[in-house]
């Protein structure tokens, strides 16, 4: 595998602070970021729109191997996602497109025909990867490995202000159940499941400001030499 620079993966379960912390991570070091994840749920969007079964696995990797996706910088600042020309940033967001991308991410096919797609990621001068797998299987030679995680009720209770925020009524309680259930799905399928990396340093956010979890991975960059 030809790494383009340095890696930072950052894996967890859903609603850990992943997307936000690689985010922020990424920005102050001036890398590139890789949300793995938007990759799955563009692909659930995609089976969706054209109608697919999910029992052709062979089509599904043809699929993945050359669903046309782009990240765009808009004039605001923010990454527009495009799924075969429509900006889909806000529609890739739901439970429900989370839990059909987490169905789809247990067929090995699918894996495979994302595989060097996420690759392609890395560039110079480095890239921050956020998803499950990203240590353990997309980038195992990666410099720094963090495994970001948080209990239950508290990544329910993020989701949940998240959200509400954007207008939508939602229950804590279902909440609870979906992000469990997801996570149940996530750490025990047979490919690739969600463990933490050999030698990942392993973050408990419950008790953490975002801040504070951004600090800890750069302190792990510095301490290996890369800022
Ligand atoms: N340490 C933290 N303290 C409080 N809120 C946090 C913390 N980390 C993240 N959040 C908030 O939790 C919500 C979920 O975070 P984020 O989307 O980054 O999680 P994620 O791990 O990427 O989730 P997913 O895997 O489902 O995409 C966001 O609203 C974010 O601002
Ligand atoms: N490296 C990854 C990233 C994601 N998945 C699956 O996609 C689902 C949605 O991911 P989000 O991070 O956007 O919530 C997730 O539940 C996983 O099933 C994956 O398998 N590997």
């Amino acid at each position: 595998m030809i790494n383009q620079g340095p890696v930072i993966t950052i894996d967890g379960p859903s609603g850990a602070g992943k997307g936000t912390v690689s985010q922020l991570v990424a920005e102050k070091l001036g890398w590139h970021i890789l949300d793995s994840g938007a990759l799955y749920r563009l692909l659930a969007l995609a089976v969706e729109h054209h109608g697919m079964s999910t029992d052709d696995v062979e089509t599904l990797k043809v699929l993945a191997e050359h669903l046309d996706i782009q990240f765009k910088q808009s004039e605001k600042g923010v990454v527009d996602i495009v799924l075969e020309g429509e900006v889909v940033t806000q529609a890739i967001r739901t439970e429900e497109v989370g839990n059909c991308a987490s169905k789809l991410a247990a067929i090995p096919e699918v894996r495979e025909g994302l595989l060097l797609r996420q690759r392609a990621f890395s560039q110079t001068p480095g890239l921050v990867a956020d998803g499950r797998d990203m240590g353990t299987v997309v980038f195992p030679d990666a410099q720094i490995k963090i495994f970001l995680t948080a209990s239950a009720q508290e990544r329910a209770q993020r989701r949940l202000n998240q959200l509400q925020q954007k207008g939508d009524t939602v229950n804590l309680d279902e909440l609870v159940k979906t992000i469990q259930e997801r996570d149940e799905r996530d750490a025990n399928r047979a490919i690739s499941p969600l463990v933490p990396a050999a030698g990942a340093l392993v973050v408990d956010s419950t008790e953490l400001t975002i801040e504070q979890v951004v600090e800890a991975v750069i302190a792990e960059a510095a301490k290996a030499g890369l800022v």
